[in-house]
């Protein structure tokens, strides 16, 4: 038997060695022979023995690097899935955001004109008469009506007051300063705040819009149509809460269509 051990050079192995020696004649009566036996057979055990371990270590060890691999290649799987969840959700919340965006613009427009509505304006209007109120500059406001709007549409059909009403709101949005406010007011009415606006400026900017609608005709369709607009204007007293002065505005407006319309009424 070899037990693989190193040997010195020029040597049998001690396997070898010991197997001659038990089976000599010539030792089988020495009293060594039998323990010598012994401990070579204990020995033969052992050396199978931790072979036979070291196999089962082999084997275990290289299963346990198989399943190290599989760990790896599951790992690299799962993390390639999370990217993927993670890409998706930063997608969906930004979808969210521009959506969330979108619904929060569309919550201060009239959807028909795509100005900004009564709801914004009054937010604005507080805005601006509390700033006012505080000793900040004064602001003009008007309120801006289209005459004889049920004509329009009782002869061209409300589909083509539509137009007109949104051709009216583009002159008027564009005939003011882009921190301005020009919004539906409601039906045929505007509103145009005019912030950080003198009050003895309100007449020129009346007219000022007055004139964008009613100086040039519109084309609706294949139609040529002029539209005149009367206006109530006023600006804020010391110490005049909002409701009053939009009282005195509505009432100027009132005025301007009973003296004839197509015309601008200051608020008394
Ligand atoms: N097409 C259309 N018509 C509207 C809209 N909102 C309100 N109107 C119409 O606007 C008209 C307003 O009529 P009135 O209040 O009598 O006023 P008006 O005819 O403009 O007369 P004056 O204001 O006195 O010059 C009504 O016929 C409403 O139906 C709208 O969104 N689209």
């Amino acid at each position: 038997m070899n037990s693989g051990f190193p040997l010195p050079p020029g040597e049998r192995p001690l396997t070898e060695r010991i197997d001659a020696l038990l089976s000599d004649a010539e030792h089988r009566d020495n009293p060594l022979r039998a323990p010598l036996a012994e401990l070579y057979d204990a020995f033969s055990d052992h050396l199978c023995q931790l072979e036979r371990i070291t196999r089962i270590s082999d084997h275990y060890q290289a299963a346990e690097r198989d399943r190290g691999a599989g760990h790896a290649v599951n790992y690299r799987r799962q993390l390639r899935r999370l990217e993927k969840i993670v890409r998706i959700s930063d997608q969906y919340q930004g979808m969210l955001r521009e959506l969330n965006q979108r619904l929060e613009w569309l919550s201060h427009r009239d959807a028909l004109t795509g100005l900004p509505n009564r709801r914004h304006a009054l937010k604005r209007l507080r805005e601006e008469h509390l700033r006012a109120q505080r000793g900040g500059r004064s602001f003009v406001i008007m309120i801006i009506d289209i005459d004889h709007f049920k004509d329009i549409n009782d002869t061209w059909g409300h589909e083509f007051g539509d137009h007109a009403l949104t051709a009216v709101a583009a002159r008027l949005a564009a005939s003011v300063r882009e921190y301005d406010v020009c919004a539906r007011w409601g039906g045929e009415e505007f509103l145009v705040m005019l912030s950080d606006t003198e009050p003895c400026t309100a007449g020129d900017n009346a007219e000022r819009l007055r004139a964008c609608v009613g100086s040039d005709p519109f084309i609706i369709g294949e139609r040529q149509l002029r539209i005149t607009v009367s206006l109530g204007v006023g600006s804020c007293r010391p110490g005049e809460e909002l409701a009053e002065l939009m009282k005195r505005v509505d009432d100027a407006l009132y005025l301007a269509k009973h003296e004839g319309r197509d015309r601008i009424a200051f608020a008394r």
